[in-house]
C-alpha cells in the first residue's frame, strides 16, 4: 500500500478546512479497513489536535481552536493490515492526547472489561510505539493483544496498581504473546513480579513515562501512576469516580486510604484526569478538581470517612479466592 498523503500547511488562517484524500490502497481493502488520521501542531499555541477517526472518502470538518500561529498538518490513511509498514516518522496514528511540551505525542486507549467493570489502559509513545499497559485483565488479554498488534506497538511493561481481588491480572497471558514484556507491581504489595517499583520510580516507554506514587489503604501495596506531564493519573482502586476502594480486606485501612488520597492525589493539579481501575456506573474518567469538590466520601473529614467506609457492607468479590493468590505471582503463574 502506498499511503503517504502527508502535506504541510503553514500560516493557515482559515480553520474550516476541507481536503481530498487520495492514494493507492492494496487490492482487497474495504472502506471499513480504512481510517483517516492526522496530527495538528499549532506552533505558538499550547495545544495539539488529533483528527478523530474518519472515513477515507469523507471530508471531515475540523473544529479547531482559533488562534494566532502556524499550523502544521500531517495526514495519512492506514489500514489495520498495513499500519506497521508505514514510515513512522511521517505519521502519528491513533493519538488522542496532546503532546506535552518537549515530549512525543501519546497514544492512549481506555478499555473496559464488562464482567468486572475493570478499566485497562494502553499508553504508548506515538513515535517509537513503545507501550505500557496498566491493569490488564486475564480474560481480556486477546483483545488487548489485538489492539497492541494492530497499532504496531512494542509492549514493554504490564503495570498493576495493586493485587486485585476481583479478577486475575493479564500479565501472564500478555507475556505469552509479547515475550519481551515485563510485569510490574509495587514492592509494598509483596507480590512477585519481574519489576518491583517504589514511590518515585518512573516506568519509561521511550520518550514518555509514568511515576509511581504510593496510595495504600484499599490494599497496603496500592500505588497510582502519574503521567510525566501530570495530565493523567491512574489511581487503581484508591480513588474511584465519586468513590474509593473498599477497605475491608487485603490489609485495607480507611485512615491510610484517606491520607493517601489527600496527600498523594488531591495535591495533583485540578485538571489532572483521573483514570480509575473500575467504575460501576459507566463513567470513564473524572478530574482531581471534580473529586476534590464532589467525592461523597473523600470530601468528608477523616472521622466521617472512616464511619462511611466501616458501613459499606459490600459483598465479597466473587473471584477473590482465585484472584489474590494468582495476582501475588504477577505475570509469573502458569
Ligand atoms: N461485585 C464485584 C466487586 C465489587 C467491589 O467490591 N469492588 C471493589 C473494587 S474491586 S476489589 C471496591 O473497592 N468497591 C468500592 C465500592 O464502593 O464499590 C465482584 O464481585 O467482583
Amino acid at each position: 500500500m502506498s499511503a503517504d498523503l502527508s502535506q504541510k500547511l503553514v500560516n493557515l488562517t482559515k480553520l474550516d478546512l476541507q481536503y481530498d484524500a487520495c492514494g493507492e490502497v492494496a487490492s482487497g481493502t474495504t472502506p471499513a479497513d480504512l481510517t483517516l488520521y492526522g496530527s495538528f501542531v499549532f506552533v505558538g499555541l499550547p495545544t495539539e489536535n488529533i483528527l478523530p477517526d474518519g472515513v477515507l472518502d469523507g471530508k471531515p470538518r475540523l473544529d479547531l481552536p482559533l488562534g494566532e500561529g502556524k499550523f502544521d498538518m500531517t495526514m495519512g490513511v492506514k489500514t489495520a493490515r498495513a499500519m506497521k509498514d508505514l514510515p513512522k516518522a511521517d505519521w502519528v496514528a491513533g493519538c488522542t492526547e496532546a503532546a506535552a511540551p518537549g515530549k512525543p505525542p501519546l497514544i492512549f486507549r481506555q478499555l473496559l472489561d464488562l464482567e468486572s467493570s475493570t478499566y485497562t489502559y494502553i499508553l504508548a509513545d506515538a513515535y517509537t510505539r513503545d507501550a505500557i499497559v496498566i491493569d490488564p485483565v486475564d480474560t481480556m488479554a486477546e483483545r488487548d493483544a489485538e489492539i497492541i498488534t494492530e497499532m504496531g506497538l512494542n509492549l514493554l511493561f504490564a503495570l498493576n496498581t495493586h493485587v486485585h481481588a476481583d479478577h486475575v491480572n493479564g500479565a501472564s497471558k500478555l507475556r505469552a504473546l509479547f515475550p519481551q514484556m515485563r510485569s510490574v507491581i509495587s514492592r509494598a504489595s509483596g507480590a512477585q513480579a519481574d519489576v518491583a517499583v517504589a514511590p518515585g520510580d518512573s516506568v519509561e516507554f521511550a520518550g514518555r513515562s509514568v511515576v509511581v506514587r504510593a496510595t495504600p489503604g484499599h490494599t497496603d501495596g496500592c500505588c497510582s501512576f502519574v503521567l510525566d506531564d501530570r495530565s493523567m493519573v491512574f489511581t487503581g482502586d484508591a480513588l474511584l469516580i465519586r468513590g474509593c476502594g473498599r477497605t475491608d480486606f487485603q490489609q485495607g485501612n480507611s485512615k491510610s486510604l484517606y491520607e493517601s488520597v489527600h496527600t498523594q492525589l488531591f495535591t495533583l493539579p485540578n485538571d489532572t484526569i483521573v483514570y480509575p481501575a473500575h467504575d460501576y456506573k459507566g463513567r470513564g474518567n473524572s478530574t482531581i478538581g471534580e473529586e476534590r469538590m464532589f467525592n461523597p466520601r473523600l470530601t468528608k473529614d477523616i472521622e466521617e470517612f472512616q464511619r462511611i467506609m466501616a458501613g459499606l457492607n459490600l459483598a465479597y468479590p466473587k473471584r477473590i479466592d482465585a484472584a489474590v493468590p494468582a495476582n501475588m505471582k504477577c505475570g509469573l503463574y502458569d
